[in-house]
């Protein structure tokens, strides 16, 4: 389940983060990419403790289907990337495991408006083919690790994005899908007709379910 979640933070405070990155000290994004990311990966970034970054990452962690559709334990290595014309991220698969944490989901937050650039597009691969995203400005694309991605060349202008990895209390797709496809029905069931017995039978499997496979 890739999930792609918009308006995550607020145009006014995304404009105020603009004008501080745009006297923010960026360094080379290779410093943090494995041995063969290293290879593809051209852009810069700024790495966590920053209060940009933490500022960011609140918010997007107190975010109500963030929450739901990621259950997280632990997030990891969220920072700031930046690309500028003719950069770019070649395929590759992120790290499994970055110092103790598990990657099960990684996540994009968009931060420059759609307008102000061309290309970068973050292209995500499967067997069926590939599929690609550019993600206003305040939206966030949220998705298993478990793909080979890319971010294809900026031909115009500069991309900065917040990007991050999250171990999840619920280790495998399947469960968080099914986790949060019982968590919407109950909620619809809720505002729709109120707590039922329906709604009791939901809850009463969400619950449960939740409780069996969450692990921390
Ligand atoms: O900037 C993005 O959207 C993704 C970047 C990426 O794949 C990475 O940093 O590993
Ligand atoms: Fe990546």
């Amino acid at each position: 389940m890739i999930l792609h979640i918009e308006n995550v933070i607020d145009r006014g405070t995304l404009s105020v983060i603009r004008d501080k990155l745009a006297k923010a000290q960026f360094t080379s994004g290779l410093e943090s990419a494995g041995w063969a990311a290293k290879q593809v990966k051209n852009n810069q970034q700024i790495r966590a403790p920053h209060p940009l970054i933490d500022l960011l990452h609140k918010r997007l962690e107190q975010h109500e289907l963030v929450k739901v559709a990621a259950r997280p334990a632990n997030f990891v290595n969220v920072m700031i990337n930046r690309y500028d014309q003719g950069q770019a991220y070649g395929t590759h698969m992120d790290d499994a495991l970055m110092g103790d944490t598990r990657t099960d989901l990684s996540f994009t937050l968009g931060i420059t408006p759609l307008s102000d650039y061309e290309g970068g597009e973050l292209v995500i691969e499967d067997s069926s083919g590939e599929r690609s995203w550019r993600l206003e400005q305040g939206d966030v694309l949220l998705y298993p690790t478990q793909f080979l991605h890319r971010v294809n060349p900026v031909s115009k202008g500069s991309r900065i994005a917040m990007v991050g990895w999250i171990e999840s209390v619920l280790r495998e797709p399947q469960q968080r899908e099914m986790c949060l496809d019982l968590y919407t029905a109950m909620r619809q069931e809720f505002e729709q007709h109120g707590k039922t017995a329906q709604f009791d039978l939901l809850s009463k499997t969400y619950n449960n379910l939740l409780r069996r496979w969450a692990k921390r």
